[in-house]
């Protein structure tokens, strides 16, 4: 990448334990950081974002800035991740939507009809501006920090969109799928393009891996996946890589015991694994998927992190083993910290993480 005032030289970070463990090399100690570790577990986050709407926070570069630093200055993670929500890039685009406190994302017209899909704008890169500028800010708040960009993937914010909020059975989420093909690929392939336009936004002002967050794909057989998900998350990840050549690209779904396999094939460097597969079982799974063996992040089942010290310590343990029989680990739980989370437990898990797997 050439240093030019809007593209910041990428900050050498190849040493820290977050980039050799997601490019299969063996890091001084496990890296560990947790999904949704920003966020309402933690008091100073509570604070910070007082009369402020989720959304607007996200386009508030200061808000971002100091949002995203809260769990690295607490918890002291091998990682940032970016503070953002996956219907952003929705939302900037112009799609008339909210979060819901308590309950999610909400549309306020769903997106059921072919014309509901040709009229759904595309996002510009303009309309994350503010996103690249808190990039930028932070990647001299973070230091030798590593952080995390990501997206939602096609079919997570396609089943949003559709069912108009969250879903238990993304039942006309399926029936579009199954019913019309054709729409269900016009509607996939431009919320491809609208994801990759706000990871080239993230990727251009320097972040040092991006997660793709396909949090429903575990509702989908394997055949379904395969034939009406895959090719679309696919084109996202061979398009990260034209545009950012080695940022380590990780793919991550709840319930995807079945799919972590077909989720590694879309060319993701490492693969998130939720609480339900073992990840030495799920190591079985995924080799022969990727180019190479793939590394795996996971999977500390968030609710064991209130079932008092000795059960995590157990379960961190037990996880750090199984991490050593596949082909990299990168400490995460199985899927976000949960709200009423004690975030001193967190700090804990990070420490015991660090001194459990320390190699020199
Ligand atoms: C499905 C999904 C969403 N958003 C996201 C996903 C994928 C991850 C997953 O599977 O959980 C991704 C996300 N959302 C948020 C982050 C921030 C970074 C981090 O991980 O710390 C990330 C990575 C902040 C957020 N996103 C949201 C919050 C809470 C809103 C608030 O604090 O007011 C935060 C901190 C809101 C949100 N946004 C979404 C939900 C289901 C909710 C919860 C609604 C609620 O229960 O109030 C959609």
């Amino acid at each position: 990448m050439t240093n030019t005032p809007s593209v910041p030289a990428r900050r050498d970070l190849d040493e820290t334990p977050l980039l050799v463990a997601a490019r299969g090399g063996v890091p001084e100690h496990t890296p560990v950081w947790f999904m949704r570790q920003a966020g309402r577990s933690l008091p100073e986050y509570r604070k910070a974002r007082e009369g402020t709407s989720m959304l607007q926070a996200c386009l508030t570069p200061e808000l971002v800035c100091e949002i995203t630093a809260q769990p690295v200055r607490r918890h002291g993670v091998d990682a940032a991740i970016l503070f953002s929500d996956i219907v952003l890039p929705l939302y900037a685009a112009g799609v008339g939507l909210d979060i819901v406190p308590g309950t999610g994302p909400v549309v306020a017209e769903p997106v059921r009809e072919p014309a509901d899909v040709a009229a759904l704008p595309r996002l510009t890169p303009e309309q994350v501006e503010p996103v690249g500028r808190a990039v930028t800010m932070l990647l001299s708040e973070l230091g030798r920090t590593p952080l995390i960009g990501f997206a939602g993937a096609p079919f997570t914010l396609a089943s949003y969109l559709i069912e108009g909020g969250p879903s238990r059975n993304h039942e006309r989420t399926k029936a579009l799928m199954h019913s019309d093909p054709d729409t269900w690929h016009a509607l996939l392939e431009k919320l491809a393009e609208t994801t990759l336009t706000f990871l080239r936004a993230q990727l251009a002002a320097g972040v040092d891996a991006v997660q793709l967050f396909d949090s429903w794909a575990g509702a989908l057989s394997l055949r379904d996946y395969r034939e009406f998900v895959l090719p679309h998350s696919r084109r996202i990840f061979e398009g990260v890589a034209a545009s950012a050549e080695g940022v380590p690209r990780i793919h991550f779904g709840v319930g995807t015991g079945e799919l972590l396999g077909a989720m590694t094939s879309a060319e993701a460097d490492v693969v998130g694994v939720d609480w339900r597969v073992p990840l030495d079982a799920a190591a079985h799974r995924v080799r022969g998927s990727g180019t190479r063996e793939p590394v795996l992040q996971g999977n500390l089942d968030p609710a064991v992190l209130f079932a008092g010290n000795d059960a995590v310590e157990r379960e961190v343990r037990r996880i750090l083993d199984e991490g050593r029989q596949t082909g990299g680990h990168i400490f995460n739980l199985g899927h976000g910290v949960l709200p009423e989370t004690d975030p001193d437990v967190l700090t804990r898990v990070v420490e015991l993480v660090h001194t459990a797997s320390r190699r020199r």
